[in-house]
């Protein structure tokens, strides 16, 4: 029985989160591709395991998603995937004891890739899309808890995010997000 071959993890600069690149097994008909895989993160040294799994479709090229997180005791970790579309990806480092605080982290996603991104809890996430109808598949180590969800601005002078395109579409909860100078958050 041929084995799968390993997927692989790419360190994101000296910070936990990682850059996952998948193997996708091609043959005449098209591919198959294992996502997820308890073996391949436990030999990481990575205590994940997918709790629930969400989708969004984004319609128009140039709309941010985020910055987004979820307060203790239910911080979110998730593994994040660009199966239609491409989007840049930026997530930051918000534990306040973390050796990579505040530290901002870039990665552009696309079906074409075949990669995915493991962001560890205590990590802010969001997205601008660079095509129209992009989609991003997630599953989550923790349930949502829509009390404990959080954020800030993208464009939050505190961390100096740097979007590649206008932004074309934002909601209204993500452009009411208070300035982190009006609070403390790590
Ligand atoms: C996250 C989430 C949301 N919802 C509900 C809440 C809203 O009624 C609706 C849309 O939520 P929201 O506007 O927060 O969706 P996004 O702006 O795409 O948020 C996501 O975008 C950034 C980039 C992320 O990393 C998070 O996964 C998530 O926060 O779905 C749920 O029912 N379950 C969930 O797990």
């Amino acid at each position: 029985m041929a084995r799968f071959r390993a997927v692989k993890f790419i360190a994101l600069g000296e910070s936990d989160a990682r850059l996952i690149e998948l193997t996708p097994r091609v043959d005449e008909r098209g591919s198959f591709t294992r996502i997820w895989c308890a073996d391949s993160f436990a030999a990481q040294g990575i205590d994940f395991r997918p709790i629930q799994g969400n989708s969004s479709l984004t319609r128009v090229r140039g709309t941010i998603r985020g910055m987004h997180f979820q307060r203790d005791p239910k911080a979110d970790a998730k593994i994040v995937r660009c199966t239609a579309g491409r989007i840049y990806d930026v997530i930051v480092d918000v534990r306040s004891k973390s050796p990579t605080r505040g530290q901002i982290f870039v990665s552009e996603l696309a079906p074409s890739s075949a990669t995915m991104l493991y962001i560890p809890a205590g990590f802010a996430h969001g997205f601008q899309t660079l095509e129209d109808n992009s989609t991003v598949e997630y599953l989550m180590g923790t349930e949502y808890v829509e009390a404990l969800s959080d954020g800030f601005r993208h464009d939050d002078p505190m961390v100096g995010i740097k979007w590649p395109e206008p932004v074309t579409m934002l909601s209204a909860r993500d452009a009411a997000w208070p300035f982190l100078s009006e609070r403390k958050l790590w």
